[in-house]
């Protein structure tokens, strides 16, 4: 048998400091004003060589499919879709899931970004971080920006990225209730039946400049670019909030308790139903997350404590047998 080669990488989850919508697009989607942060909460993905064109995938977690609709899977076939000549490799993919699935905390768009970014290793296709970054668009809106990591500034659907000084020295509390999802595709569509008078259709060709007078993010980059933690927890601002707070009483209770126990700022992390709240020690941080401990001790309440990271897909470990 021939050798095998293994890549071991964790891939980070996001969170929205800042999230607009700008307005509905021809294509279907929103066209969006983000800003994007990864968090220090992190899968496990291992990818190994297979001799044969097998692909497969095990996840330990019940909820996340194993099949072709897996996102890791998905970027396989992208991948093998864009270049032919990869139809005879196989990978075998094993995922450990510590993102909690359906959050808003971009868990299964950050395993397809490991997985772009560790077959270009293991199959040495040679592509640079940007064209992984262009491909990765298209299997989801907001892959580009796992890849990246960091801070960035997202417009279009949240595919295109505009880099800004990378904080990191924020912690945050993350809560989510564990049998609690929310569809993506959902919240965009309830949000667009009932308050899509608060944008205008905007063409494809539409400039920058008309885009940009659409948005309000000035003071949230003004304060990271300033790396102003107050600054940021008081222009933290997500418009999914306004379907998915109406919908989930739970949440809304949620986020009431943990925006009063004296962090820098609280909101709802993307189509939620995750809710953050930053803090600028780990100490806060810990202390906050055992106050809502104490005030809901529900055992479907997770809650995890964490900090910015430069970082959205770290190599771990590279294994040859
Ligand atoms: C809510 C966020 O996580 C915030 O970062 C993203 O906007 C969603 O990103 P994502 O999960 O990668 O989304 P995609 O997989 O591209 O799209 C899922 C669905 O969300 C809706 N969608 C997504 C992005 C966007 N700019 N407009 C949309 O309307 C569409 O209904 C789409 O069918
Ligand atoms: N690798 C994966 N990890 C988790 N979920 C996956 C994966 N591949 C496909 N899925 C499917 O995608 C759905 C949404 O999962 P995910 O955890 O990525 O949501 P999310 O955090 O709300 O994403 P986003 O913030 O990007 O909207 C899951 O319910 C699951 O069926």
């Amino acid at each position: 048998m021939g050798s095998m080669t293994s890549y071991t990488l964790l891939s980070a989850a996001k969170i929205n400091l800042y999230l607009e919508i700008i307005g509905h697009r021809p294509d279907g989607f929103h066209e969006m004003a983000m800003v994007m942060q990864s968090v220090n909460l992190c899968d496990r993905i291992t990818l190994t060589n297979l001799p044969a064109a097998i692909r497969r995938l095990q996840c330990d977690h019940p909820q996340v499919p194993t099949d072709n609709s897996n996102l890791a899977l998905k970027a396989v076939d992208l991948l093998t879709y864009k270049f032919p000549e990869l139809a005879n490799r196989g990978v075998d993919i094993t995922i450990e899931k510590n993102i909690p699935v359906g959050a808003g905390l971009a868990g299964g768009s950050s395993n397809a970004a490991a997985t772009l970014v560790g077959l270009n290793l293991l199959w040495k296709l040679g592509l640079t971080q940007i064209e992984l970054e262009e491909l990765s668009a298209q299997l989801g809106s907001d892959i580009p920006f796992c890849i990246r990591g960091g801070t960035a500034i997202a417009t279009g659907r949240g595919e295109i990225l505009d880099p800004i000084s990378s904080l990191t020295d924020l912690y945050v509390v993350l809560a989510k209730y564990e049998s609690l999802s929310v569809s993506t595709p959902w919240a965009y569509k309830t949000y667009r039946a009932n308050f899509s008078d608060r944008y205008a259709d905007i063409s494809d060709n539409a400039t920058l400049q008309e885009r940009q007078k659409r948005v309000h993010a000035g003071p949230m980059v003004t304060a990271i670019t300033h790396k102003d933690g107050a600054a940021i927890g008081s222009h933290l601002h997500n418009d999914l909030e306004r379907v998915v707070l109406p919908a989930h009483d739970k949440v809304q209770q949620l986020r009431d308790y943990m925006a009063s126990y004296g962090g820098l700022g609280t909101m709802m992390s993307g189509s939620g139903p995750t809710v953050f709240t930053l803090t600028s020690t780990q100490d806060a941080a810990d202390e906050i997350l055992h106050k809502v401990r104490a005030a809901l001790p529900d055992p479907d309440l997770k809650l995890w404590s964490t900090c910015f990271t430069a970082t959205g897909i770290r190599l771990e470990s590279e294994t040859k047998n």
